[in-house]
């Protein structure tokens, strides 16, 4: 039987191997993440990160450890790994466009009730998704079809769908993409509320997000671990810059750490024109 990990549970990650017919997606990532912690798997395009991801969750058969707690969750079926409190977000929402915020929620959290339960939530909302709609800022959106909601709110939507399963592990694939500068920061903000409780794995390319948010950084290039610490360690480390944040070099790097986005951008412009004067 699976039993559902306990809320203090930590996931352990440990020689993680993917092979795709020969080609190695990932060649021995080892990293943790604990309860508490809003960690980020970050790399260029192709590092790994989805594939991370993917091997914990069930999807891509790989060798090495994924443990939760006590639990290895590598060799498992997808719904097992699910059932132990590990859920995921995919770059691409995948909500049901037609039916309301609610109804999402109420098939997200089906898997848990009986059909008793099943009738009693007809006439009222369930607590649980109640809080799920609270803490992701939904409440107002009950009775909106997932369809019409803004990219940042289909996104929340997930998160919610998430929280009504009780997921103790959010492995969240790139949940910024496309995201106005008020999204993130409420975005952000979400994730360090539920990660009070829970872990909380952020794969993303936007930089000042990681920046903002991250407590702990890993960073994969070419399918292995080129870095990992606090965002302060990975940004100082000379290999980072060297291959992960590219040409524009060590004071692009530290720019970059210390003024807003709009302005590293601009540094890095104005070097690139000195590069071609
Ligand atoms: N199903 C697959 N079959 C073959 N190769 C794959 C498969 N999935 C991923 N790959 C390859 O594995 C490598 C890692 O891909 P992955 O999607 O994990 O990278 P990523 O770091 O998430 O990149 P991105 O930031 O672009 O999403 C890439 O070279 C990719 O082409």
């Amino acid at each position: 039987m699976t039993t559902p990990s306990s809320s203090g549970d930590s996931l352990v990650v440990t020689d993680l191997h993917v092979e795709f017919s020969g080609f190695v997606a990932v060649g021995g990532v080892s990293f943790d993440a604990h309860p508490g912690e809003v960690r980020f798997l970050i790399g260029p395009n192709g590092a790994g990160k989805t594939t991370c991801i993917d091997a914990i969750t069930g999807l891509s058969a790989a060798t090495g450890s994924a443990k939760l707690g006590e639990q290895e969750l590598l060799g498992r079926p997808v719904h097992k790994i699910v059932r132990l409190g590990v859920g995921r977000t995919f770059q691409t929402a995948s909500v049901f466009n037609e039916l309301s915020v609610l109804q999402n929620l109420d098939i997200a959290a089906g898997r848990h009730r009986r059909w008793t339960s099943l009738l009693r939530t007809r006439r009222g909302v369930d607590p649980s998704i109640m809080q799920a709609l609270e803490e992701t800022g939904l409440v107002d959106e009950l009775a909106t079809p997932a369809g019409i909601l803004s990219h940042g709110q289909k996104q929340w939507l997930e998160i919610a769908m998430l929280l009504v399963q009780d997921a103790q592990v959010l492995l969240l694939d790139e949940p910024v993409a496309g995201m106005s500068h008020d999204e993130r920061t409420a975005t952000g903000e979400l994730l360090q509320r539920i990660a009070a409780k829970r872990i909380v794995l952020v794969v993303e390319h936007d930089m000042d997000f990681m920046r903002r948010y991250a407590t702990r950084v890993t960073v994969l290039h070419q399918g292995k671990v080129l870095s990992q610490g606090t965002v302060a360690e990975v940004q100082a480390d000379p290999k980072v810059q060297e291959v992960y944040l590219g040409t524009a070099g060590a004071a692009t790097t530290a720019a970059m750490a210390a003024v807003p986005e709009e302005a590293a951008a601009e540094l890095a412009n104005l070097q690139e024109e000195d590069s071609h004067a």
